[in-house]
């Protein structure tokens, strides 16, 4: 290895790192375990390589998965180097946008195009694909959706599809499912927009059809660094093959042991073979984790290890042991949620910000019951992901007419909000417009404009000529407006404010958020220069994975609040106390991995992502009964934790430790004393628990039954009892007036 130069930058980096960090140019692998300073030490590259090797920060790249993991990246930056908001730093999804709205005109796309999100994709899908044979009545778009998005992320056209050796792709025919991508293609081209997966694919497709402007890109890319690359997929994988062809400095870091987004055609093969493609390439190692406690550290090591397909990576913990891993086996989920919410109460009340605490899980599900859980005892807390701000109604509804103000040929916008509020435009009239826009090659709302010419509408065709009208006056606004005014313009103009006004109650909570999104759309104009369509790609962008407004909430003070996150979410992440729920087979593992080829080793690898989240604490929960399709079902111990062995204490709800006995629900018992009197003030964290599992009661109206489940405690406890007599109830305990039988 080299000598160092003296520095105070790498003085702060353990020797490999810092060797790392000193890589000057041509290619470059950091390959290590979670918390081995990967991201820490791609950060440091970047402030070495403008104060030590002099690059300017105009010239350099780093992409990263998420928004969240990218405005991070940025503040890390900002504290090291001048000049550091010259840097790019993006995700690649954002990164695409950006190209293909300087640039997109050279491969056909006109200016002003409009991303589409998830459900509009799943519009002019369930559009197209009712006429094409071999796809039935009942087959769900969302499968087709998928097929598209794996199609993509791939780079795969819907000829290559129609080449493909499977006869069914999903269980629908290869040749329908690339009729589907193929006329799913030409109605966006025909309304002038692209949708996320194309952020990557026309990017390359610009790069590889107009080699001009790859080199304007690449004299903005001259050093490129690439975060979590285990995750990248091919699409993504080209992309950055073609950026670095040129001037070769490609930095990629990742951990093959992370790699979590199979499901999304991530190939862990491309951090694999990195040296392949690259044999000049320098390959670091890192082998101490400054992250986690030596205890959590060596659960997740011995969880990893039952992974066959695996490179092994020697990772030494740098903290001390610490607090014991704890798991707990409640009685059902919101026993599970009220643990949860105990021991979050109970840190906190030790002096615990909410903000060090974060509660994972599989299944973006899952947040509901933990989030009652916190509400009942007033915890706040934030959900990363799920349904975001920009997913809500009323949000959508106005960015659509944004949309149309500032693409007249967005049919799927203007479909969306032609009926919101009602103008008398129905469902026929609708009809006659999309078949005379059909035939006369225009878009939807050419077709308002003209409608007093088809003279074929049932009533008025003045209706759709007022619409045509109003957005042409929403169109003028856009262009004279900054984003926030004109959204306000948009939302007081629409009609949309009378259509909320009486809906009561919801409306105002709607209304609420209408105004948060102007809000929201001043805040962006503070911060960053550019319009109306500027201001609605980022919002496009905001894709369940993350959201803006914590973006924005990072820059200043975080919400104090707990954080509640999906596993997936929560990578390249780190919490003093995490939680992970739902420790159960089906769940994690998940259904899906049982019969996936490479499925549990892919689950393994999301669970140790998620236990190496933890610095200090670390908390594992499963439930024995779960609610599933409305019904409470047993539920069975994750096989991992039989993987952890020893590995993490097992504990009462009362915090005492218990002996750990794998559980299956046939031989389900209750391992705590249920019985009041039993347990009546042991415990300052709970009562006891009035009820047990699979007890008979009988209830004053619906007579005899038999518990399921119990949850909660004291006032809030409850009970879910089958009743032969009318089925599964949920009752409150202390007003239910059941009695033993
Ligand atoms: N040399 C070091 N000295 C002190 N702290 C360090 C050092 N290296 C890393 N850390 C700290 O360890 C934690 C983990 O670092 P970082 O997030 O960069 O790891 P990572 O390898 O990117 O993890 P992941 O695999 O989860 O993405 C951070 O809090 C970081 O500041
Ligand atoms: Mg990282």
């Amino acid at each position: 290895m080299p000598d160092l130069p003296d520095s105070p930058l790498l003085s702060q980096l353990n020797p490999n790192q810092a060797q790392a960090a000193n890589h000057h140019t041509g290619p470059a692998l950091v390959i290590a375990g979670a918390g081995s300073g990967k991201t820490r030490t791609l950060v440091y590259r970047i402030a070495h390589l403008i104060g030590h090797y002099g690059a300017d920060p105009g010239e350099i790249l780093a992409v990263t998965f998420t928004n969240k993991a990218a405005a991070e990246m940025r503040e890390r930056a900002k504290h090291l180097v001048q000049g550091a908001d010259r840097l790019w730093m993006s995700t690649f999804h954002s990164a695409g946008v950006r190209i293909l709205r300087a640039y997109g005109e050279h491969i056909g796309l006109r200016r002003g195009f409009v991303i589409y999100d998830d459900d509009d994709q799943m519009d002019i899908l369930k559009e197209v694909m009712g006429s094409i044979p071999g796809i039935g009545p009942d087959t769900n778009p969302r499968v087709l959706r998928s097929i598209l998005d794996r199609a993509k992320s791939n780079l795969l056209t819907p000829a290559d599809l129609d080449r493909s050796h499977e006869l069914f792709i999903s269980g629908i025919p290869r040749e329908a499912a690339a009729e589907a991508y193929r006329r799913y293609e030409a109605r966006k081209k025909g309304q002038n927009a692209i949708d996320f997966g194309d952020l990557i694919t026309e990017t390359v497709r610009l790069f590889q059809e107009v080699p001009a402007v790859l080199d304007r890109v690449q004299d903005r890319a001259k050093f490129i660094h690439v975060d979590e690359y285990q995750d990248t997929n091919k699409a993504q994988y080209e992309l950055t093959r073609l950026l670095a062809s040129r001037d070769r400095n490609l930095l990629v870091v990742g951990d093959p042991d992370q790699s979590i987004y199979k499901f999304r055609g991530a190939d862990i093969q491309n951090i694999l073979d990195f040296q392949k493609d690259y044999p000049d390439a320098k390959v670091y190692m890192l082998e101490h984790n400054y992250r986690s406690s030596a205890r959590v550290l060596n659960l997740a090591n011995k969880l990893i290890e039952n992974n066959s397909e695996r490179l092994d990576k020697t990772l030494k913990a740098v903290k001390e042991d610490g607090h014991p891993v704890v798991f707990h086996r409640a009685p059902d989920h919101r026993a599970e949620g009220d643990f949860v919410a105990e021991w979050i109460t109970r840190l906190h009340g030790e002096g615990r910000p909410f903000t060090d605490m974060a509660v994972l899980y599989r299944t973006n599900a899952q947040s509901r019951v933990i989030e009652e859980s916190l509400r009942r005892v007033q915890i706040p807390a934030k959900i990363v992901g799920g349904v975001s701000f920009y997913d809500r109604r009323e949000i959508r509804d106005i960015l659509a007419y944004a949309r149309l103000a500032i693409n007249p040929d967005d049919d799927v916008a203007l479909r969306r909000i032609i009926g919101r509020p009602r103008r008398g435009i129905g469902d026929t009239a609708l009809e006659r417009l999309m078949e005379w826009a059909r035939v006369n090659g225009t878009s939807l709302l050419t077709a308002c404009a003209n409608a007093q010419e088809m003279n074929i509408l049932d009533r008025g065709a003045q209706k759709p000529v007022e619409f045509a009208g109003l957005m042409q006056a929403m169109s003028e606004a856009a262009d004279n407006y900054e984003p926030g005014p004109f959204l306000r313009y948009v939302i007081e103009n629409s009609g949309y404010l009378d259509l909320l006004r009486q809906e009561g109650q919801e409306g105002q909570v709607r209304m609420e958020n209408l105004d948060e999104l102007v809000n929201a759309a001043e805040e962006w104009s503070g911060e960053n220069e550019g319009t109306i369509a500027d201001f609605l790609d980022d919002a496009a962008l905001l894709s369940s994975v993350d959201d803006m407004r914590s973006r924005t909430e990072n820059r200043d003070k975080p919400e104090e609040a707990v954080t509640l996150m999906t596993l997936h979410n929560a990578k390249g992440l780190e919490f003093p106390v995490v939680f992970i729920v739902g420790a159960e087979e089906g769940l994690l593992p998940s259904k899906n991995a049982l019969i996936e080829p490479g499925g549990i080793e892919e689950e393994r690898r999301l669970f140790y992502v998620g236990i190496t989240r933890a610095m200090e604490r670390l908390f594992l929960t499963a439930a024995q009964n779960r609610m599933q399709y409305g019904k409470t079902v047993a539920a069975e111990d994750s096989r991992f934790l039989e993987e952890l062995g020893d590995g993490f204490d097992t504990v009462d709800p009362y915090g005492q430790v218990v002996e750990y006995r794998q559980k299956s629900w046939k031989d389900y018992r209750p391992t705590v004393p249920t019985r009041p009197s039993a347990v009546k003030n042991t415990s300052p964290m709970t009562e006891g628990m009035a009820y047990r599992g699979g007890e008979k009661v009988k209830h004053p109206k619906f007579g005899e039954g038999q518990v399921l489940a119990v949850a909660g405690v004291g006032d809030r406890q409850e009970v879910t009892v089958h009743f032969p007599s009318v089925g599964t109830k949920k009752l409150l305990v202390k007003f239910a007036n059941l009695s033993p039988v």
